[in-house]
């Protein structure tokens, strides 16, 4: 079997070449006659990923379902051309996550879109409930825009487990500056169910872990 460690590492790294060439297209003012031939080698580089083509709920070789790595998230996954990608560590008083957003992840100019953070602390807050060895999914998400949120300006967001109930889970999170971790620019508010063993069974019928 080929080194998982090493194939992780090559995800890794043509994912940080993506998030890099994300990037410069979206701060490129380059000639229109180049982005037309640039769009042409993107194309013919496309060709190159040749291969078994994965099946919409196979899980990647490279992850670790549920509790563990999701390479191609797009919030966390070094894999991903579209995550920042948010580092998660686990604290005393529930998880913290490390990013900074770039002109690529934009809403209105300088700030980022509404959707990044929303969906940074949606991730957070189901990796807080998998902390508790509950693996859920989002319910309901309320999300209050106190301040907007700069792009390229280190972030420091923070879920944290409020209740449980049985399968139903309560969790608060918030986005931070780093350097200024009392000015709250976003805070949310959201409920999650982690999913009987039936209904996680055929919602994830690639995921070795749930099938008998
Ligand atoms: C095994 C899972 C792995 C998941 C991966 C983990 C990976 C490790 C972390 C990664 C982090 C990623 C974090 C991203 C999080 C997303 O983005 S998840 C994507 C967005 N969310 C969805 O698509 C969820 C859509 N909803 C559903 O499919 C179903 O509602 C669920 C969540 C599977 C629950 O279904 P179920 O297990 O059949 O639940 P059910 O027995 O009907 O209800 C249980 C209780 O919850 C309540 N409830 C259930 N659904 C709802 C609802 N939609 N509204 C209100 N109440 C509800 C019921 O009323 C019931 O309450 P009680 O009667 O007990 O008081």
């Amino acid at each position: 079997m080929e080194d998982l460690e090493l194939r992780r590492k090559a995800v890794a790294e043509l994912g940080r070449e993506l998030r890099s060439l994300m990037e410069t297209v979206a701060r490129t003012e380059t000639p229109t006659e180049d982005l037309q031939e640039l769009a042409g080698e993107v194309q013919r580089l496309e060709a190159r990923f040749t291969g078994r083509r994965r099946e919409r709920s196979e899980i990647p070789g490279v992850d670790v379902f549920p509790f563990g790595l999701r390479m191609y998230s797009p919030a966390t996954g070094h894999g991903s051309a579209f995550a920042p990608p948010l580092e998660i560590e686990e604290t005393e008083d529930g998880l913290v996550g490390r990013c900074a957003l770039g002109v690529a992840h934009e809403g209105p100019p300088g700030y980022a879109h509404g959707g990044m953070s929303a969906m940074l602390l949606d991730e957070l807050m189901g990796w807080a409930c998998a902390a508790k060895g509950l693996p859920a999914m989002t319910i309901a998400l309320d999300v209050r825009y106190q301040r907007p949120v700069p792009v390229e300006m280190p972030l420091l967001l923070r879920a944290r487990v409020t209740g449980i109930e049985g399968r139903k889970i309560t969790v608060s999170g918030s986005v931070v500056p780093e350097d200024d971790p009392q000015t709250i620019l976003v805070a949310a508010e959201g409920r999650f169910v982690a999913p009987d063993l039936d209904r996680a069974r055929s919602l994830f019928p690639g995921a070795k872990g749930y099938q008998n």
